[in-house]
C-alpha cells in the first residue's frame, strides 16, 4: 500500500442553497492514478477545491501528506491544471518556455531570482509531455491540446509528487484524447506521479487509470478501475441518479 498522499474524511460541503457534497471520505495513495467521474453538477469541481484548499469544508477534514489542510505548506508538492481550452489568443506575447517558467513563481516566490537550472527544468518538463519541439513558440499558436499540454508541463517545473486536473481534454480533438491520456500514463508510471483527474471520457480514460470514483454528491465506488464492472444496475441508478443500463462490449478479438 501506497503511502497517503490525500485524506477526505466525512467531508460535507454546502453552498447558500445548495449542499454539494456529503459525507465523503476518500484516500488517495502515492502511484494512484485516479479519475473521477460523475454527472453534471454531481460535484466534482467542487471536491478538487476543497483538496487545494480553495473552499474550506462545511464539516470534516482533509490532510494533505498527512497534514491538516492549514498546516500545509509545501504547495508546490501539488500541481494544478484547470479547466481551460484554447487560453491564450494568437497574438499573446509569450512563448512556451515563458508560460512554462511561471510554474516556479510558486515555489521560488514573486520578486526572487529563478534557480540556474532552470532552463533544464523548463526542458525537462516540456520533454515530459513530448513538447520540447514548441519551446520558442508562440503559445496562442498551439492548438488546445497543445497548450494544455505547456500547463501541465507549467505545473510540472517544480517537481510536484501529485497532479491535480479538472477535465484536462476539453479542447483536445478526439483522435488526440487518447495520447494525451498516454502522455498522463507515462507522467504517471515512469515519473512517480500521483494523478487525480475529473473527466467525462470515461471510455477513453479508463485505459489508463488505476482507481476510480463515482461522485454524485457523495462517493458511490471507489476502488481499482477493473473492479467497477462489478457495480449493481441499482448502484449505477443511485450514482446517476436515473435509470441505467450497463451495456457489455464484445472484446476486439471475438469481433
Ligand atoms: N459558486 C457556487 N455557488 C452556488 N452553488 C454552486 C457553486 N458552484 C457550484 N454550485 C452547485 O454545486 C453543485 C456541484 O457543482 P460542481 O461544479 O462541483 O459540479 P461538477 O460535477 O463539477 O459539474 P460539471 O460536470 O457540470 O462541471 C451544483 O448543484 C452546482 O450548481
Amino acid at each position: 500500500m501506497g503511502k497517503p498522499l490525500i485524506q477526505l474524511q466525512h467531508v460535507y460541503y454546502q453552498y447558500e442553497q445548495t449542499e454539494a457534497l456529503k459525507d465523503i471520505s476518500l484516500k488517495i495513495e502515492e502511484g494512484d492514478f485516479l479519475a473521477i467521474i460523475g454527472p453534471n453538477g454531481s460535484g466534482k469541481s467542487t471536491l478538487l477545491k476543497i483538496i487545494l484548499g480553495l473552499l474550506k469544508p462545511t464539516k470534516g477534514k482533509v490532510l494533505l501528506f498527512s497534514k491538516p489542510v492549514p498546516l500545509f505548506k509545501e504547495k508546490e508538492l501539488i500541481g494544478y491544471v484547470s479547466q481551460k481550452s484554447n487560453a491564450f489568443n494568437t497574438g499573446f506575447p509569450a512563448t512556451v518556455e515563458e508560460v512554462v517558467k511561471s510554474g516556479l513563481v510558486k515555489k521560488v516566490g514573486l520578486f526572487h531570482p529563478y534557480p540556474k537550472n532552470v532552463d533544464t527544468k523548463v526542458s525537462e518538463a516540456l520533454t515530459s509531455v513530448g513538447m520540447e519541439k514548441f519551446s520558442k513558440k508562440n503559445i496562442g499558436e498551439l492548438s488546445g491540446g497543445q497548450q494544455q499540454r505547456v500547463f501541465i508541463a507549467r505545473a510540472l517545473v517544480s517537481n510536484p509528487k501529485v497532479l491535480i486536473l479538472d477535465e484536462p481534454t476539453v479542447g483536445v480533438d478526439s483522435k488526440n484524447v487518447r495520447s494525451f491520456y498516454h502522455m498522463l500514463s507515462h507522467l504517471n508510471r515512469e515519473h512517480q506521479i500521483t494523478i487525480v483527474l475529473v473527466t467525462h471520457d470515461v471510455d477513453a480514460v479508463s485505459k489508463t487509470i488505476s482507481h476510480v470514483a463515482c461522485l454524485n454528491q457523495s462517493i458511490h465506488f471507489h476502488g481499482f478501475q477493473n473492479e467497477m464492472d462489478s457495480m449493481s444496475d441499482e448502484q449505477l441508478e443511485a450514482w446517476y441518479g436515473h435509470s441505467v443500463r450497463k451495456v457489455t462490449h464484445r472484446k476486439e478479438e471475438q469481433l
